[in-house]
C-alpha cells in the first residue's frame, strides 16, 4: 500500500498556494506542479529513502508513482523549490555529496518513461556542483592502438583522466581484470540492465555485446576527472545523439597490413576472431572517415608522434602539470536554514538556533545552467558563498 497520506484529500481540494518557503527544513514538503501536489516525505528511520506521493485532484485521490533513479536517504529535514519541470530538494545537515537532489516530475526523461510504463512516474537525480570537462570518445578498429594511447594518457595524467569501464559479454583476456578493464557480464543480465535504462549506449561488436552504463561515466565525472570512452562507431553515434557533450576522435591505422600485423602480434585473439575483426575494420574505417561524426582523425603510425598529437588536440601542452587536481565541489549547507528563490538563484540562509554554532554565510545556488539529469546526475549547479558580515 505504501505510506499513509500526510494530508487528507479534502485539504488538497481546497488548493494550496505554492508557498515560497515550502515548509522549509521540514520532514515533509508539498509542492504544487500544475494541478497536482507532490508531497516529499522523510522517513522516521534516516537509513530509509525519502518517499514521494502525489495528490491528483481530478482523481480526488493519492497516487504512488513509480520512482526511478537512485533515491536519496532521509535526513533531518529538507526544503523543496519548484524549477519548472523538477523539484530541487535541499537536505539539511547532509554530507557535501548528498545536499542537493532533483525530483524530476515533467522532464523529457520522465515523459518518455510515463509513455513506456503507462503509469505516473517521477525520477530522482543527484545534484552536483560544477561541470566536469567534456568526455573524450576514442574509436577505431580493433588493434589500431586505442588502448595503448589511453594507457599512456592515464599514466602521464593520472589525476586528470578517468576511464569509463564498459560492460561486455566477451570473455576476459589473460591480464584483464573485472571492474578495471571491463565489467564482464552475462548476456541476460546485461540485456535486463539495458531494458531498465541503465545504459548510455550499447552495441553488438564482433559478435559480443558491449555498452557504457550511465554510472560508468558519472563515476568518473564525480571524481572531477575527464572521462575517456573506448567505444566502437555505433556507440560513438549513440553518444553523439545523447545529451553528453563529448569530443570524438577516430584512430586510423597506417594500412590494413599494419593493422593485421598488430592484431596478430598482440596474440590475444584466435585466428577466427582476428579474421572477423579485420573484416569489420574496413567498414569501421569507412564510417570513421565519413564527415560529421568525428571531430578529429588521428593516424597511429609512429606511436610516440601519435601520442603527442593526441595530447595537443586535448590541450595538454607542456604547461599542464601531471599533478593538476580536480576542481573541488564541496558545499557546507547549514542544518537549519531558510530558502528563497529569485529567478534562477536559490538563496540559502542559516537560522541561528542559539545552541549550535551555525555558519553565517549566505549561500546562493545558481540553477540557470543545469545539465544532464535522470537517470544520471544533474550537473552544472553553481555555488556562491557570501560572508554575511561583508554583506552587511
Ligand atoms: N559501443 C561500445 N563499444 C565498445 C564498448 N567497449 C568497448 N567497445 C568496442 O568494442 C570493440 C572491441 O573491444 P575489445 O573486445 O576490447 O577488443 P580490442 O578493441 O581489440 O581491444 C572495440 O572497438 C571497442 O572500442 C562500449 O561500451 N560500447
Ligand atoms: N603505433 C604503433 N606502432 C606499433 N604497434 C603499436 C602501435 N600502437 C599500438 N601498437 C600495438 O598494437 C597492438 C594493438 O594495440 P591496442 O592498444 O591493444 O589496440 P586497440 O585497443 O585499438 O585494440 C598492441 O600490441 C600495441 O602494443
Amino acid at each position: 500500500m505504501g505510506e499513509p497520506p500526510v494530508f487528507f484529500a479534502d485539504d488538497m481540494l481546497g488548493g494550496h498556494p505554492n508557498a515560497v518557503d515550502y515548509e522549509n527544513g521540514s520532514r515533509r514538503t508539498k509542492t504544487i506542479v500544475g494541478d497536482k501536489t507532490y508531497v516529499i516525505r522523510e522517513a522516521e528511520d534516516e537509513s530509509l529513502c525519502i518517499g514521494v506521493q502525489i495528490f491528483d485532484p481530478s482523481l480526488r485521490e493519492w497516487v504512488y508513482p513509480t520512482v526511478l533513479g537512485t533515491k536519496p536517504v532521509s535526513s533531518k529535514g529538507h526544503s523543496a523549490v519548484l524549477l519548472k519541470d523538477r523539484i530541487l530538494i535541499i537536505k539539511s545537515g547532509s554530507e557535501p555529496d548528498d545536499h542537493t537532489w532533483f525530483l524530476e516530475v515533467d522532464t523529457q526523461y520522465v515523459r518518455q518513461q510515463k509513455e513506456i510504463l503507462k503509469t505516473e512516474v517521477v525520477a530522482w537525480s543527484r545534484g552536483v556542483i560544477g561541470n566536469p570537462p567534456n568526455p573524450v570518445v576514442i574509436t577505431g578498429p580493433s588493434g589500431v592502438g586505442k588502448g595503448t594511447l589511453i594507457s599512456m594518457l592515464m599514466k602521464e595524467f593520472p589525476s586528470m583522466f578517468g576511464f569509463s569501464v564498459s560492460h561486455t559479454t566477451r570473455a576476459p583476456r589473460g591480464m584483464e581484470k573485472d571492474g578495471v578493464h571491463y565489467h564482464f557480464t552475462e548476456k541476460s543480465a546485461m540485456e535486463k540492465e539495458i531494458k531498465d535504462g541503465k545504459f548510455l549506449e550499447f552495441a553488438s561488436v564482433h559478435g559480443n555485446l558491449y555498452g557504457t552504463s550511465v554510472e560508468a561515466v558519472e563515476l568518473v565525472a564525480d571524481s572531477g576527472k575527464r572521462c575517456i570512452l573506448d567505444i566502437d562507431v555505433q556507440g560513438a553515434k549513440s553518444v553523439r545523439a545523447s545529451s553528453l557533450e563529448a569530443i570524438f576522435i577516430f584512430v586510423c591505422p597506417p594500412s590494413m597490413e599494419e593493422l593485421q600485423k598488430r592484431l596478430r602480434d598482440r596474440g590475444t585473439e584466435t585466428e577466427e576472431q582476428i579474421v572477423k575483426r579485420l573484416r569489420n575494420a574496413e567498414a569501421e574505417i569507412e564510417k570513421g572517415r565519413s564527415p560529421g561524426l568525428f571531430d578529429f582523425i588521428l593516424y597511429n603510425d609512429n606511436l610516440e608522434e601519435c601520442y603527442e598529437r593526441l595530447k595537443k588536440l586535448l590541450g595538454l601542452d607542456a604547461a599542464v602539470s601531471a599533478q593538476t587536481k580536480p576542481a573541488t565541489r564541496e558545499i557546507n549547507l547549514p542544518a537549519n536554514h531558510v530558502v528563497t528563490k529569485y529567478d534562477c538563484r536559490i538563496m540559502i540562509k542559516s537560522i541561528c538556533t542559539g545552541q549550535e554554532k551555525e555558519s553565517k554565510n549566505l549561500i546562493t545556488l545558481d540553477v540557470s545552467s543545469l545539465k544532464g539529469g535522470a537517470p544520471g546526475r544533474t550537473r552544472g549547479l553553481s555555488l556562491h558563498v557570501n560572508e554575511m558580515d561583508q554583506l552587511g
